[in-house]
């Protein structure tokens, strides 16, 4: 067996999305039709995402409990291929709610893996031996940044990580490519992030500690690529945005579409651009229309940046 990417979600997530009419107010009810229920967390986007970019790209992690067959069953419905190490404790639910005074997103730090699942999931990846592996999201209770690097070292894999600031600074294995947004570069860099040179600054001196390559997302100001051949800026394509939820998860899936398909990083950093603005178009973690995203790609100019 061996898929071209496989994604570990060490904590995933059912990610539940309301909608409010009217603002929060404490002591009142807010009461909404509008609920959704994604299979969510960072690997599980990304698989999700690629899926729908017509690449192989399983997922596995760890799942337990209601939500963790909740997840299972609407991957399967889904059509994403899983292959989830099962676990005693229960998968967490992260709410999203949205109101006309923005989105708040609250996270449950998820459920305590142990010494053994660790190593069954370690065992999981080892069978599958992708080309490609992706270890995104929180680490659960019980997990360190060790384990990523032993998932990262286990196998001739190229491995992407996604799993916060601080955990950039722990690593030890070489990675192919890292995905921080702005705050977790400023956390793992402890550099200043106000400006676009600043990230570039910042996303160079990160890379040079074990990554080919740094892909910062910057929100509304687009998003960095640092390579070995320089930095480089790409910005937001315009759209109405519905939540900003799995934006960075997409912009690491189109990366990644494109080395996949043999593209040059600039290439894949103007893919990530267009398929992270089709997802903030959509509510929750859903796969949006991803249609011509390919061919969009010539809107998008990518500029040098002199850190
Ligand atoms: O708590 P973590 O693991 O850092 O992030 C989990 C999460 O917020 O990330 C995804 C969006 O990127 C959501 O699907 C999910 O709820």
């Amino acid at each position: 067996m061996s898929d071209d990417v496989l994604t570990v979600t060490m904590n995933p997530a059912v990610d539940h999305t309301v909608t409010v009419e009217e603002p929060l107010r404490t002591g009142a009810v807010a009461r909404t039709d509008d609920a959704k229920f994604d299979a969510g967390g960072k690997g599980i986007n990304v698989s999700k995402y690629l899926t729908a970019l017509d690449v192989d790209a399983p997922a596995t992690g760890f799942l337990g409990g209601p939500f963790g067959r909740m997840i299972r069953d609407r991957l399967d419905a889904d059509g994403v291929p899983n292959d989830f190490v099962g676990i005693g404790d229960r998968t967490r639910l992260n709410t999203t709610v949205l109101g006309p005074e923005g989105e708040y997103k609250i996270n449950h730090n998820g459920p305590t893996v142990d010494e053994g699942e660790v190593s069954d999931l370690v065992d999981r990846v080892r069978e599958r031996d992708p080309d490609r592996l992706v270890v995104a999201g929180s680490l659960p209770k019980g997990v360190t940044t060790d384990a990523v690097d032993e998932l990262a070292a286990a196998g001739d894999w190229e491995t992407a990580v996604d799993t916060g600031g601080t955990s950039l600074t722990e690593l030890d294995a070489a990675y192919l490519v890292c995905k921080p947004n702005r705050e977790e570069l400023a956390v793992a860099t402890e550099m200043p992030v106000e400006t676009t040179a600043d990230c570039a600054a910042a996303a160079q001196s990160l890379r040079a500690r074990g990554f080919r390559f740094v892909v910062a997302s910057l929100g509304p100001d687009g998003a960095l690529l640092a390579a070995e051949s320089g930095t480089y800026h790409a910005p937001a394509v315009s759209v109405d945005v519905v939540d900003t939820v799995g934006a960075g998860d997409a912009l690491l899936s189109g990366f990644l579409a494109a080395l996949a398909r043999g593209e040059d990083e600039r290439t894949a950093l103007k893919t990530g651009i267009i398929v992270a603005s089709r997802v903030v178009g959509a509510s929750g973690t859903s796969v949006p229309d991803f249609d011509a995203v390919f061919d969009e790609r010539g809107d998008v100019t990518v500029s040098v940046v002199s850190p």
